[in-house]
């Protein structure tokens, strides 16, 4: 199939304000017509003196024109430009809010596969540079190149010699300015990867601050930091100095449209076959072609930007989004039944390898086993993170890919050992769980999940900012606020992974309760290392290699699963060894 021209890309992108952007091009094309008059005025006047016209009526009429086509083409251009800025700036808001609102519905692979510097650069710096596009381009780009033609419409009507010789320098310019155009797609490709290249490197030198200082490793970081900074102005620094020499010798040939006109329309004027009036106007008309065609030109290598720049937005609004129904469906209770799931994070990697697994309604079922295992893919597959590759998973007695996402969200609360929090108030990252929720349930879930104290402690209380990430508070805070989340959540099926992690023995007791809050009544599923905790579990999944290794009772897997016996041997060793 055919690719669509950059420009067509991004006027559909640009869809809901089609009529904003048109009435600016209108406008900017009017005004741009306008602007031919106080050059025809002047031909006129200088005409007038040439032939001793002394009414100065003559003169005040043509100045008059003059002046009122240079007011008029003012006026309009500011008019354009200030329509398709609120056009522009509309656009943009649209597409990053289309971006944004893509992201939740890809897997969740997709988006962690892409860094954060990449995907920060184009949401912010590339839709910014469309706003160039929108605003400038397509106004201005296409009332410049009218302009001309229109005047050398009226020009070739004039004397069609005139208008040839007029237009000599011009594609001798422009095939320089072109030069430039050469591999310009690629070259701005280039540019964007080293821009990308820094982003990842800053918001990982800042993102891994911790790790840095821990291992003293300022140096080395800051060096690739460095590195790449320098490599991006050596980019740029280099393709600039390539573009340069086409570029100037292009701006310097384009408005010489005089060497041509004046000296061969002087020649055809003493020989009689031209009058004084036309080659006057045609001296003074030609002025006007090579200024808007120059200003075109400074356009081109925003037109060639555009294809990198909407390629990189389309990537994402395009990426295959997870395969869900979108009709909201009826749930029974909530059971949960995996049927021969294979799944694997990469087409050729496969993780999970035809796993059937029942997990009944109001029951806990602990996933353990060695490292690597599958465990948390397992769960983050019932959480609906991402889609099977094979097989299928039920809950409530339906296909989890017949349950529209935002329907399947609902039904989980996913408590992780590094629970994300927001750069908000203690108060505003528990109400994630529950927007609806009134300040009185969210400290009352707090309470539940045993941390109203602590945050009584804080400075400002539940309005205390947390930092990104949760910063200001430690593991085992941020990890009861976790909880207090779930439970405002209040969701039918509660996975925990590694959720006690971070707890110290102190206030291990207060976070059990808090665990045992949670989980009342709901279908739980617990990933946890420590065999101890979950000794009551109604079943017990031993995960190997992507497959099931067995299930069954503690007391069961203790005396038909090796695997289990010995895990739970080092377990109560590690125990042992703790108390000595
Ligand atoms: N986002 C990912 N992309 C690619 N591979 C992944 C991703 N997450 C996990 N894996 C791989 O999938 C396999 C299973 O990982 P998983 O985290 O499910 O194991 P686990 O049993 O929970 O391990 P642990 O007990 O150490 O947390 C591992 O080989 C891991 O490297």
């Amino acid at each position: 199939m055919q690719q669509k021209s950059p420009l067509l890309r991004i006027w559909e992108l640009g869809e809901t304000e089609h009529r904003g952007l048109i009435r600016a091009i209108i406008s900017a094309l009017i005004g741009v017509l306008c602007g031919i008059f106080p050059y025809i005025a002047a031909a006129q006047v200088i005409i007038g003196l040439v032939y001793g016209q002394r009414e100065t009526s003559y003169y005040l009429m043509w100045c008059s024109i003059g002046l009122t086509g240079y007011l008029v083409r003012t006026l309009l251009y500011n008019l354009a430009l200030s329509m398709s800025h609120k056009a522009a700036f509309s656009i943009l808001k649209d597409i990053r809010s289309r971006v944004l609102k893509k992201l939740p519905k890809l897997p969740l692979g997709t988006v962690m596969d892409t860094s954060s510097g990449k995907i920060k650069q184009i949401i912010v710096d590339q839709v910014e540079s469309m706003e160039t596009t929108l605003a400038h381009l397509l106004p201005e780009m296409t009332s410049n190149i009218a302009a001309p033609v229109c005047v050398l419409i009226y020009l070739f009507v004039l004397d069609w010699r005139m208008a040839l010789l007029s237009l000599v320098s011009i594609p001798v310019g422009m095939i320089f300015m072109m030069a430039i155009m050469k591999g310009y797609g690629k070259d701005y490709e280039g540019a964007v990867r080293t821009t990308q290249a820094m982003n990842e490197t800053i918001v990982e030198y800042i993102g891994g601050i911790e790790v840095i200082k821990a291992f003293n490793q300022g140096k080395n970081s800051y060096v690739k930091f460095s590195d790449r900074v320098r490599a991006n102005a050596a980019y740029y620094y280099n393709w600039m100095m390539r573009c340069q020499f086409h570029m100037s010798l292009g701006y310097a040939i384009a408005p010489t449209t005089l060497i041509t006109v004046l000296p061969v329309g002087w020649l055809m004027y003493s020989k009689g076959s031209l009058s004084i009036e036309v080659f006057l106007t045609c001296v003074i008309l030609s002025f006007s072609i090579v200024g808007p065609l120059i200003a075109a030109m400074s356009f081109v290598d925003n037109l060639a930007k555009i294809g990198t720049t909407v390629g990189s937005v389309e990537e994402i609004l395009n990426a295959e989004e997870q395969q869900h129904s979108a009709v909201p469906v009826h749930l029974g209770k909530p059971d949960i039944v995996l049927e021969n799931v294979s799944f694997g994070y990469h087409a050729d990697q496969e993780i999970l390898h035809d796993i059937s697994l029942a997990i009944p309604a109001g029951t806990m079922t602990a996933l353990v086993g060695p490292s690597g295992g599958g465990k948390s893919t397992i769960a983050k597959l019932i959480a609906g993170f991402w889609d099977v590759s094979g097989g299928r998973i039920t809950l409530g007695g339906v296909d989890e890919k017949q349950i529209p996402l935002e329907q399947l969200y609902d039904q989980v609360a996913f408590v992780t050992q590094d629970n994300y929090l927001f750069d908000d108030t203690v108060l505003e990252n528990i109400r994630m769980g529950r927007l609806s929720a009134s300040d009185t349930e969210v400290e009352a879930a707090a309470k539940a999940a045993g941390c109203d104290r602590f945050i009584r402690g804080l400075e400002k209380g539940y309005d205390t900012r947390v930092g990104g990430g949760g910063a200001h508070l430690s593991g085992g805070e941020r990890q009861r606020i976790a909880i207090a989340r779930a439970m405002l959540k209040d969701a039918p099926v509660v996975i925990l992974d590694e959720a006690t992690a971070y707890i110290d023995p102190e206030n291990e007791a207060i976070v059990q309760k808090a665990v045992a809050n949670l989980v009342q009544n709901k279908t739980v599923i617990v990933i946890a290392h420590r065999l101890s905790t979950i000794t009551g579990a109604n079943q017990i999944v031993v995960v190997k290699d992507g497959g099931i290794e067995a299930a069954g009772t503690h007391e069961d897997l203790l005396k038909t699963c090796l695997l289990y016996e010995s895990m739970w041997q080092a377990h109560i060793g590690i125990k042992d060894g703790d108390a000595a």
